[in-house]
């Protein structure tokens, strides 16, 4: 096992090399493979189905399951059968590797949570983000040197984060040891209860973990709005990074001159810098992108049901994105092929007339799946585990509260649950809430997404 985990790396590289894998792919798709176990002749490789979604497997497999078997045989000049499997269907405690557990230790204070397919490489430049796209770019080849802050404003799901991570990875890269620090303006915050609370850390401790780094990323930062503490923190923070020449990077749904309720000295350090926006992508960039996801997932999608796509999704990546994945998922269900009928069939529902987006428990449902980094079909699912039920018990509490379904609607919804077990969640959620300010503010900002 040892053996095959030290030389893992080279195996992949000569795959990488020997199959001409373009960097985005390998970065996608062999990167996140890790050796598992191995056991005589077999070994199990798992693949991280969180990042790069279950449906990987078997495209994996089938495209690079021969060649990733020649290279070990190269490497290892020994014959191993493999087998691929998810890691969410692992125990936890066998997936990591010394080496990752390693990893996490060392890196805990910097990126606990990037996303690897949110790279330069797989971000589409088009007149729309072009100047985000460049600023972006030049802050990660030479942090802090050109514009500090660098503020990137733009609507909901038009590649903020994307782009932060895509700085983030980019200084990781030329410099692993430099400590970037990417965080949601809501993490920050509930940071910084828990301190005050001294609950899991101390405010000393705190104030240590934000400014003693090298750059730091904060994704929308329109959530701290009208949180006096945290304003009043984070103007701490920025100071001290801002005079030791440390990159900050900050991200809003709006310029800083329309946060009306911005604290006017948090205003003018944000405007220091660059502030770039992106705007909703054209046509010709709404199908490169699709494209770009095509090629990234391994699909075929004929040309007219792009069109179809990119004609009707516009103002939205996100939306663009998932369009595609429906249709995908609507085809294996249905075993149909994919065609224009059936990609309207499918996204009926995100093609309104009068495009005006309703808040139903759907609507709720995905935007919890998508906060807590889970799938939508998990809040629907029977899974028990804490990190599933709890969310579970938010989307009740939020369905009851935005929208007029009753009780037992919500629960049927939710896989067929009764009513009691409804109340029960509401219930459990508001007492939470009482004694607990982090889920207060958790609520709030989904309470803002789900409503922008
Ligand atoms: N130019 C692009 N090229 C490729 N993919 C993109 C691009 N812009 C956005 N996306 C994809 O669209 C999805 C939404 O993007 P992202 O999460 O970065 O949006 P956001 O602006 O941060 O949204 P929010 O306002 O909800 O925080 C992601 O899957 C991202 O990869």
């Amino acid at each position: 096992m040892n053996e095959i985990q030290d030389k893992w790396d080279e195996i992949l590289e000569y795959l990488k090399i020997e199959h001409c894998v373009t960097d985005v792919s390998f970065k996608t798709w062999l990167l996140p493979l890790k050796v598992y176990s191995v056991d005589d002749n077999l070994i199990t490789i798992s693949i991280d189905d969180k990042m790069i979604g279950p449906d990987s497997k078997n495209f994996i497999s089938r495209k690079y399951g021969v060649p990733l078997k020649v290279a070990i045989s190269e490497i290892m000049n020994h014959n191993y059968n493999i087998e691929f499997v998810l890691k969410s269907q692992l125990k936890p405690a066998n997936t990591a590797t010394e080496s990752d557990k390693k990893k996490n230790s060392t890196n805990n204070n910097s990126c606990s949570f990037l996303n690897p397919r949110y790279t330069f490489d797989t971000f589409v430049v088009g007149a729309n983000n072009n100047l985000a796209h460049a600023a972006s770019l030049a802050v990660a080849e030479s942090p802090a040197e050109i514009y500090n802050p660098l503020f990137i404003y733009g609507g909901v799901g038009l590649g903020k984060t994307h782009l932060m991570h895509s700085i983030a990875h980019y200084i990781l890269e030329q410099n692993p040891q430099s400590k970037v620090m990417y965080v949601t303006s809501e993490k920050f915050t509930n940071e910084l209860i828990e301190s005050i609370r001294n609950v899991n850390t101390t405010p000393t401790e705190f104030r240590e973990k934000y400014r003693n780094i090298d750059v730091l990323l904060i994704d929308d930062i329109q959530f701290i709005i009208g949180k006096e503490s945290t304003q009043e923190e984070f103007f701490h923070t920025f100071n001290t990074l801002h005079e030791s020449k440390k990159q900050i990077i900050i991200s809003s749904d709006k310029p800083p001159k329309d946060i009306l309720t911005l604290e006017e000295r948090l205003r003018s350090r944000f405007e220091w810098g660059l502030t770039v926006d992106i705007q909703q992508p054209d046509y010709e960039t709404r199908m490169a992108i699709l494209k770009k996801k095509e090629e990234l997932d391994g699909l075929q999608i004929d040309n007219e049901v792009m069109k179809y796509i990119a004609t009707n999704i516009k103002s939205n990546i996100r939306e663009l994105e998932g369009a595609l994945t429906k249709i995908v998922a609507l085809s294996r269900l249905k075993k149909k092929e994919v065609n224009v009928t059936l990609a309207e069939e499918a996204l009926k529902d995100l093609i309104s007339p009068e495009d005006k987006k309703q808040v139903t428990p759907e609507l709720i449902i995905d935007v919890i799946a998508e906060h807590f980094n889970i799938t939508s079909a998990d809040i629907y699912s029977v899974n028990k585990s804490r990190n599933i039920a709890f969310p579970r018990q938010i989307a009740m509490y939020l369905s009851r509260k935005l929208t007029d379904y009753s009780l037992a609607e919500i629960g049927k919804l939710l896989g067929n649950r009764d009513h009691t077990t409804v109340l029960h969640g509401i219930d459990k959620v508001e007492k939470t809430m009482k004694k607990d300010l982090t889920l207060q503010n958790t609520i709030d900002v989904l309470n803002k997404k789900i409503n922008p």
